[in-house]
């Protein structure tokens, strides 16, 4: 019998994107969700809110401040805003996500505040950002945070493996990373910036999809190109691929350079166009960012009410 495995890594070798094709089709997908009121502009806000992975990566990070970050992703919102936009249910973000030394602060904050199954805690692993260390360690690295507390697993891709055409490798990594991570979500981050070519992000978006992951992220946020909406598009055509030949839905993870509300909206409207409504849950869909929160809450608007 064929293997299906070795049928798809042969079309992967072969495919072509058009670049300017893709480039084209952003503005025309942005275009088919105008913002026309101020409702519908908090709704997209409130809905990025939730979708984000509140993230600090910085060589500085301490356990106040991992404390601080998990504060802030429990209660985004003032009391104030909480009841002028007349909301039922608590908003938070979907996650934190922290350097693997920095989960058992996370873990023990979130505890604290009886929240453990309301936020995920991510950790990014596998020698980040570049990559570039020996499976051994990079595995250890995944038990290590899981071990941890840490719920969610970022790794990242050996970019090496996938510029010099090696596939077949950069699978096996996948797949022995997956098994790493046990009950913990695996979270591929493919670096798109140092990829190449709109191909190499397509292939290596199908392949980790083909090996067990359950979202795909563009970037560490620590590359000269990040998060882009045109890359955004062929990862959403890969993972609308992958559903149609798996019937598996995969997530999809922007992360890096995502600081406006604008570009926390397009990226909505983007998935919602591309995957449908049934990928905008945190389930289906993150936006990895270090200073984006406060900025979608200084865009909501509260309207004043006319006095009677
Ligand atoms: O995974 C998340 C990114 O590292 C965050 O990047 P950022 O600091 O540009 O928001």
């Amino acid at each position: 019998m064929v293997d299906s495995k070795v049928l798809e890594m042969a079309n992967l070798r072969k495919i072509y994107i058009n670049k300017s094709n893709v480039d084209a089709q952003i503005q025309t997908i942005l275009d088919t969700h105008p913002i026309t009121t101020p409702d519908v502009l908090n709704a997209w806000l409130l809905k990025a809110i939730t979708v984000i992975d509140l993230t600090t990566l910085s060589g500085d990070d301490t356990r106040s401040n991992v404390f601080r970050l998990c504060t802030k992703a429990a209660n985004p919102l003032t009391r104030d805003l909480i009841k002028q936009l007349n909301l039922e249910k608590p908003v938070r973000t979907a996650a934190v996500c922290v350097y693997p030394t920095k989960v058992k602060d996370a873990y023990e904050a979130i505890k604290l505040m009886e929240l453990t199954s309301e936020i995920n805690i991510a950790a990014v692993a596998t020698g980040f950002p570049s990559g570039l260390y020996p499976i051994e360690t990079r595995l250890q690295e995944i038990k290590y945070a899981v071990s941890s507390g840490a719920t969610e697993i970022d790794i990242v891709l050996d970019r090496s493996l996938a510029l010099t055409g090696q596939w077949d490798a950069l699978y096996d990594e996948v797949k022995q990373m997956k098994k790493a991570c046990g009950k913990a979500h695996l979270k591929v981050i493919l670096g798109v910036g140092e990829l190449g070519t709109y191909e190499n992000v397509y292939r290596a978006s199908m392949i980790s999809m083909m090996a067990g992951a359950d979202f795909i992220k563009t970037s560490t946020g620590k590359e000269a190109v990040n998060a882009t909406l045109p890359i955004g598009l062929v990862m959403c055509r890969a993972i609308r691929r992958h559903y149609q030949n798996t019937g598996i839905r995969v997530g999809l993870k922007p992360a890096g350079g995502i600081k406006t509300a604008r570009d926390a909206v397009n990226w909505l409207v983007l998935v919602y166009t591309e995957l449908g409504p049934e990928w905008l849950t945190p389930k289906l869909f993150r936006i990895g960012a270090s200073s984006l929160l406060a900025e979608l809450v200084n865009n909501i608007v509260i309207e004043k009410k006319e006095s009677q």
